[in-house]
C-alpha cells in the first residue's frame, strides 16, 4: 500500500502511480487509507517509555551503547560533534528541495535499481551548488560518526578490529558504505488514517537519523506492544540498530521495528544515513559471540543479497535466514 512519504526523494519515479498531492485534499483517499494505523496504542515518551539518550562524550559511552542496543535497538546520541549549524543548513536545503514543483522533482527521478540517494548527474542541474555542498559535507560527517558508532557497538560486544577486519581499525572510519534517504511527510488532513512510512526494520548495520522538530518517528516496544514516540531533541541524532548488526551480534543486538506517522498541521522531514558493510563482504554472526553449544543463529549474507531478500519478503527477511535450531551446533544440549 502506498504511504504518504511517496515524496521520499530516493523513491521518486516519473509518473509514479502512487504520488499524491496531499496539500490539495480534505480527506485521505482510499488509495492511501491504512486500516492498521492503530494496530497498537501510541504512547508519548515518559519514564520507562523514553528512548535512551547516550552522550558519546561520556566515559561510559561503550557500556551504555551496548546496553541500549540490546534492550532497545534505538537510541538518541548527543555529544556527537556534528555542528548545529550543519544540521540547520541541511534542513533548510532539503526543505528547498522538497518545495520544488512536483514536475521539477520528477525530472530528478532515479532509474529503477539505482539506490543512491542524491548526486546523479540529472539531479545536479536542479539545485544550487550550496545544496550539493551541504549534502556532501553531511555525508562526510555522517561517515565519520557512523564509523565511531559502529566501533562503539563492536567494542561493547567485546570485539576488536581483528574480529571484523572490514570495519577498519578502531577509531578509524573503516570501510563502510552508505545510502542517504531524504524523507518528506506532507501535512495530512486525517493523520489517523494514513501512514508516513510503514513499520519496518532497516537492513543496515546502523542508521543515523536526523529528524526535523516535528515528531513522527515511533518505535515498537514489546509487552504490551506499543508504539513509543522518539521525540525530536534539539541537536540530537537518532541511531537505529539494523538487521545486519542483529545478524553480526548473533541476535544480541536487536534491530528495531519503527515507522513514521504523519501530522495534521506540520510538514515533517527526516534524513536517514543508512550505513552497511562494503558490498562484497558477507556478514555472519561473529564466532566469538556464538556459544560453543549454540552455533550461529543466522547464515551469512552480503548487504545486497539481504536487500534482495528484503525486497521479496519485507519484514520476514531476517527470519528467512535464521538457521534451524539443529544446525546451531552439535551439542545435544542445545536443542
Ligand atoms: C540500501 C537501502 C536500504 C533501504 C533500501 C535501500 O536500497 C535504499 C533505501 C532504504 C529504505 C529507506 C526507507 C525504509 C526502507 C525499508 C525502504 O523501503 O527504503 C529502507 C531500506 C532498508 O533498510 O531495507
Ligand atoms: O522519518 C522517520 O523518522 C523514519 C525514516 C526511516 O525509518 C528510514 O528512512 O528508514
Ligand atoms: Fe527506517
Amino acid at each position: 500500500m502506498p504511504s504518504v512519504s511517496d515524496e521520499s526523494f530516493r523513491t521518486l519515479r516519473p509518473h509514479h502511480p502512487h504520488h499524491f498531492e496531499f496539500e490539495s485534499v480534505r480527506e485521505v483517499p482510499d488509495s492511501h487509507a491504512w486500516p492498521d494505523v492503530h494496530d497498537h496504542p501510541s504512547v508519548e515518551p515518559s519514564g520507562p517509555d523514553s528512548v535512551p539518550v547516550v552522550d558519546l562524550a561520556s566515559p561510559d559511552a561503550v557500556l551504555r551503547v551496548g546496553r541500549v542496543c540490546e534492550e532497545w535497538g534505538v537510541f538518541q546520541v548527543t555529544g556527537h560533534g556534528v555542528s548545529s549549524d550543519l544540521l540547520d543548513r541541511l534542513e533548510s536545503q532539503i526543505r528547498r528541495l522538497f518545495s520544488l514543483p512536483t514536475h521539477q522533482k520528477f525530472k530528478a527521478a532515479r532509474s529503477p535499481g539505482n539506490i543512491s540517494g542524491y548526486g546523479l548527474a540529472p539531479i545536479s542541474s536542479f539545485f544550487s551548488k550550496l545544496m550539493c555542498d551541504v549534502i556532501e559535507e553531511y555525508k562526510e560527517v555522517m561517515k565519520e560518526l557512523a564509523g565511531r558508532l559502529m566501533h562503539l557497538m563492536l567494542l561493547s560486544l567485546g570485539l576488536t578490529e581483528e574480529d571484523i577486519s572490514w570495519a577498519g581499525p578502531v577509531r578509524d572510519t573503516g570501510d563502510l558504505s552508505a545510502v542517504l534517504q531524504l524523507n518528506s511527510y506532507p501535512v495530512c488532513p486525517e493523520p489517523d488514517r494514513a501512514m508516513g512510512l510503514a513499520a519496518h526494520t532497516d537492513s543496515s548495520l546502523l542508521t543515523v537519523l536526523y529528524q526535523s522538530s516535528t515528531s513522527g518517528l515511533q518505535v515498537l516496544r514489546p509487552e504490551p506492544a506499543r508504539w513509543v514516540t522518539v521525540p525530536p531533541l534539539p541537536g540530537a541524532l537518532v541511531v537505529n540498530v539494523g538487521d545486519l548488526s542483529h545478524i553480526l551480534s548473533n541476535g544480541q543486538f536487536r534491530s528495531v521495528l519503527h515507522r513514521a506517522v504523519v501530522n495534521r498541521t506540520r510538514h515533517r522531514l527526516s534524513v536517514a544515513y543508512i550505513c552497511g558493510p562494503p558490498a562484497h563482504v558477507k556478514v555472519s554472526p561473529v564466532e566469538k559471540l556464538v556459544g560453543p553449544s549454540e552455533g550461529p543463529a543466522y547464515r551469512a549474507v552480503t548487504w545486497s543479497e539481504y536487500l534482495g531478500l528484503k525486497g521479496k519478503l519485507f519484514n520476514k527477511a531476517l527470519a528467512s535466514i535464521k538457521l534451524p535450531r539443529e544446525e546451531w551446533g552439535d551439542c545435544p544440549c542445545s536443542n
